[in-house]
């Protein structure tokens, strides 16, 4: 396998008591990535291999049954909670079908949750295949380590903007919203994108893949390939740390290839604000923000957004699951 191009961070200084100064370094080396492309590979995270190889291998089982068994659960019986499975070309990232399926969950909430009692969209139970039992508990323990690992890194990314180490937490992620997704590719002939070019909506984005490769990253020098590292998780940053910090972190257009040979999984985990937080610029980034909306992959300015976390996410998957957006919307 050839070097990364994208910088490796251990970050396991976040995930003990280490010395200020290893922090202090640490941060740095954040900063340089977040300034640069945004996107580097952490270890030292403390995610347990043999729990990752056990989503792996009930994610393949999931994803080899007949599309009716896979139905029994699809994202239409999750209502406005979107959870559950979606087929092949039905997610359009970036106004094209991806060339992937998948499966949506997200924080599990009981109906007696006061947001899924008022209905709030993306709240509620997630959907479970009862033809994969063993599925359930892994996933929630995976959501859950890798929620931690987002918390701690969130400290090292303040520390590395001068700001206070649990600023994150305090203002936008006491009660972080939480999505994590297992997506299939399967080899194809079609030309395609598996994802197309976009950019992720919230904070922090942590990313498990298999083997096979084809994630990419458009970074100041151009589209380089993100390949798998024995071990590590893929970190990139998302919009709302490009609009906390007027554009002085980044949030890095990614795509990932149509697989062509040998099937792909990949397991984001999206760590983002509260659903009800609202997102304006950081004290001392307001002054001087960079627009670069006509750059952008969707020429649209997130710096230009007014509102909460949940406004924002909710108009994001309404363009990239209009139909079912459209039928969720008509049920209310
Ligand atoms: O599957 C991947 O490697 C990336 C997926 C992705 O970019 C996303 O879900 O936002
Ligand atoms: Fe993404």
């Amino acid at each position: 396998m050839t070097a990364p191009a994208l910088p490796v961070l251990d970050i396991s200084p976040l995930c003990r008591d280490a010395p200020g100064s290893e922090r202090d370094r640490l941060a740095r080396a954040i900063a340089d990535a977040c300034r640069d492309s945004g996107f580097f590979y952490v270890v030292g995270h403390g995610l347990d291999p043999a729990l990752l190889a056990r989503l792996d291998a009930l994610s393949r089982r999931f994803f080899a049954a007949p599309a009716a068994d896979k139905q029994a659960i699809a994202m239409r019986h999750g209502g406005r909670a979107w959870r559950g499975w979606f087929p092949l070309g039905d997610e359009l990232t970036s106004g094209q079908p991806d060339l992937k399926e998948g499966l949506y969950f997200g924080t599990e909430l009981s109906a007696d949750h006061p947001r899924v009692r008022a209905d709030t969209p993306l709240h509620g139970a997630n959907l479970w295949p009862a033809f994969v039992p063993g599925l359930q508990p892994v996933v929630l323990a995976v959501m859950a380590r890798l929620a931690d690992i987002a918390q701690r890194l969130l400290t090292g990314i303040a520390r590395s903007l001068d700001l206070e180490p649990d600023y994150f937490r305090r203002h936008y992620t006491g009660e972080p919203t939480q999505l994590f997704r297992i997506f299939h590719y399967p080899a194809t002939a079609r030309e395609g994108w598996g994802v197309g070019e976009h950019t992720d909506y919230g904070l922090l984005t942590l990313l498990a893949q298999d083997d096979a490769g084809g994630l990419q990253v458009k970074t100041p020098r151009g589209w380089i390939d993100a390949p798998p590292l024995a071990g590590a998780l893929v970190c990139n940053l998302g919009d709302m740390l490009d609009r906390l910090t007027g554009g002085f972190y980044r949030s890095t257009p990614h795509r990932v290839r149509g697989s062509t040979a040998r099937d792909r999984l990949s397991f984001p985990f999206f760590f983002d604000p509260a659903w009800d937080a609202e997102i304006v610029p950081l004290p001392r980034r307001a002054a001087d923000i960079s627009d670069d909306a006509a750059d952008r992959w969707d020429r649209a300015s997130v710096h230009a957004f007014r509102g909460t976390y949940g406004d924002y996410l909710l108009a994001k998957v309404a363009r990239v699951f209009p139909a079912l957006h459209a039928a969720v919307s008509e049920q209310t």
